[in-house]
């Protein structure tokens, strides 16, 4: 008989969290499969940091189930602990410690640990090995708590922004190492703010608004492989009305979306009669351009389609 199929690397049903009246995560499902680097993104305060805590086993679920590697994080945490890497935002607690050797003390505590100096050098940290964890730089910190998650080598890593003040080269080398992770069959799940990374790394994105998960999908898919949008911005804000009225002279075939009172964002087959339509109607409507630009559809225009909101 076939072996049974895994369990995936993460299964929430049902979450729900609450911060005393304040509903955080609201009866959320999120599934990532092994092998795959997988986005959860959403705008601040939608639920994300909460819903991976629960997954990590900070937190215990209030209602709903939680399942990592086919266990419980709460009731089978020490079985769970060494077989996933957690990446974090803050590391306050470490500030006295030298880079290295907080990563070789973490390297003690796990079983087969990757070699520290090569895991240090791969991530650029050879040269503030001695440096205290509160004198390195931002990125550099950032760099480190990556070396700390990934270094008792975890089936499942969580990262929390793993990119967040790093320079445009070491961002590069660690998508690289992300990807490699994912060669060699471990299970990346990331949270960022950065389109361009959940777009280029993620093999699928949940997106996460308001404690639910309202979109999910690959990044095509998501972006509707690369159907045209149209940003115009004007110098004061619309008269009343307004994206009705733009709505109807371009047709049904296109969607006009508000994304503020001097923004809007026109999704679909657009091309350039479609700048020559609304250039004229703006004319119409005595609204001066600050900017129109046609382009292809990005994560970001879908995120601001879905949730109204940017996503710093
Ligand atoms: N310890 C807490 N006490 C009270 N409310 C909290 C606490 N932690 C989070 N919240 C609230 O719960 C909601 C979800 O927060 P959470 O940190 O999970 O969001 P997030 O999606 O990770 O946001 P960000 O992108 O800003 O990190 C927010 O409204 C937040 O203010």
């Amino acid at each position: 008989m076939p072996d049974a199929a895994p369990s995936p690397a993460v299964e929430v049903t049902g979450l729900v969290m609450r911060y005393g009246e304040k509903t955080a995560v609201d009866h959320l499902d999120l599934r990532v499969e092994r092998g795959t680097i997988t986005a959860v993104l959403g705008p601040n305060g939608a639920g994300k940091t909460t819903t991976l805590e629960t997954c990590e086993g900070y937190r215990a679920p209030q209602q709903g189930t939680v399942r990592v590697l086919g266990l419980d994080p709460q009731r089978e945490r020490r079985a769970l602990l060494p077989r996933i890497g957690v990446m974090l935002q803050d590391g306050g607690a470490w500030s006295g410690v030298r880079a290295l050797e907080m990563l070789r003390h973490v390297a003690r505590l796990h079983a087969h640990p990757l070699d520290v100096d090569a895991l240090a050098d791969r991530l650029g940290l050879g040269d503030c090995g001695r440096t205290p964890y509160r004198r390195l730089s931002g990125g550099q910190q950032q760099r480190l708590k990556l070396a700390l998650a990934l270094v008792g080598r975890p089936e499942l890593v969580f990262v929390d922004e793993p990119t967040a003040g790093m320079d445009p080269a070491a961002r590069r080398t660690t998508w690289e190492l992300l990807r490699q992770l994912r060669t060699d069959g471990v299970t990346v799940v990331l949270t960022t703010h950065h389109m361009d990374e959940a777009e280029r790394l993620a093999d699928l994105i949940h997106i996460i608004d308001r404690g639910r998960v309202i979109a999910s999908g690959t990044p095509l898919q998501l972006t509707r492989g690369g159907t045209s949008t149209i940003r115009l911005v004007v110098t004061k804000p619309f008269p009343v009305g307004a994206p009705d009225s733009l709505q109807a002279s371009l047709g049904g075939h296109l969607e006009v979306t508000t994304i503020s009172d001097v923004s809007l964002l026109i999704t679909g087959p657009a091309d350039s009669t479609t700048l020559a339509v609304v250039s004229a109607w703006c004319e119409e409507q005595r609204v001066l351009p600050e900017s129109l630009n046609l382009g292809q559809r990005t994560l970001e225009d879908v995120f601001l389609e879905l949730t109204g909101r940017g996503l710093a």
